[in-house]
């Protein structure tokens, strides 16, 4: 495989493109005396794929509570396509797919995905025709009617992501998506996860996982996270190129970065 572009495999950070996520001394105190984040610099740019590995309570979730604007930072910076993140959320620029699938049980999938699009008020042919084109993306065209409860895990999941890319976000948020998988339908989705980004080339996505041998085969960068108080230790560029098939999971390369990441996140 091909190494990534220089500037991007040596600095992370291609500047030529447009800002995404800006983080800029951010920093979270919780009211009761907790820093959860310090001093948090970091700017994810358009395009890229971005995982943040770290132990548990390292501060993920509340990044992602202040990228959402649930949660306020105590101090420093932090911009969202050029706004504050509640503005960046009004703009419908993100999206979100967790763990838990949250899908309502009553409804078809057809109607779970189009979901964000009624809820803006879209016409009912324009939100049909777009929750139709991202269930074939995910490679549910055959599922429109079925009910939640009849899917499996994957196939729910694929539905999460699908009703997330359905607003055409700029930054996909996704918090451990496939941490409750089985091994073989985990790496099946983190395929599938990469073709979609590489179709929708410009959109970005900021991953939460715990599994650093999914943070190297998905990202363009990790970002390791030190323990309580949450600080970025390191940010490893993903130097092989794209499309990453599953061969790249066998080669001396990916071996070596998960051994980079991994190391890191003992130190
Ligand atoms: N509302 C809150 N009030 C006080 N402390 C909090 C609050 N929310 C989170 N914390 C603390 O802040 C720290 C960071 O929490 P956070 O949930 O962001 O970590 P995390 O990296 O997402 O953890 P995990 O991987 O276990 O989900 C933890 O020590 C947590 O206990």
């Amino acid at each position: 495989m091909e190494m990534l572009d220089s500037k991007v495999a040596d600095t992370g950070i291609d500047l030529s493109q447009e800002s995404i996520v800006r983080m800029q001394g951010l920093s979270k105190v919780y009211p009761n005396g907790t820093v959860a984040l310090q001093e948090v610099n970091l700017n994810l740019t358009k395009g890229e794929f971005v995982s943040f590995v770290g132990p548990s309570g390292c501060g993920k979730s509340t990044i992602f509570k202040l990228i959402t604007g649930l949660s306020e930072p105590t101090s420093g910076r932090l911009e969202i396509l050029g706004k504050s993140p509640k503005d960046a959320r009004k703009d419908n620029g993100t999206a979100f797919v967790f763990q838990e699938h949250t899908l309502l049980p009553w409804t078809s999938v057809i109607e779970n995905v189009m979901l964000p699009l009624k809820l803006r008020g879209d016409s009912k042919k324009s939100c049909r025709e777009e929750a139709e084109r991202v269930l074939e993306l995910v490679g549910l065209k055959d599922y429109t009617k079925a009910l939640p409860r009849m899917l499996s895990g994957g196939m729910k999941m694929r539905v999460s992501i699908a009703r997330a890319l359905v607003s055409k976000p700029k930054l996909l948020l996704m918090d451990e998506p496939f941490g409750a998988l089985d091994e073989i339908t985990r790496q099946t989705l983190q395929d599938e996860l990469l073709a979609i980004w590489e179709q929708e080339k410009s959109m970005t996505v900021l991953f939460v996982t715990h599994n650093v041998f999914e943070a190297v085969f998905l990202s363009t960068r990790v970002v390791v996270m030190t323990p309580r108080p949450g600080k970025v230790s390191d940010i490893i560029p993903i130097d092989v190129s794209f499309p990453r098939d599953v061969e790249f999971r066998t080669t001396a390369r990916f071996g070596e970065l998960v051994r980079e990441v991994s190391g890191s996140l003992k130190h």
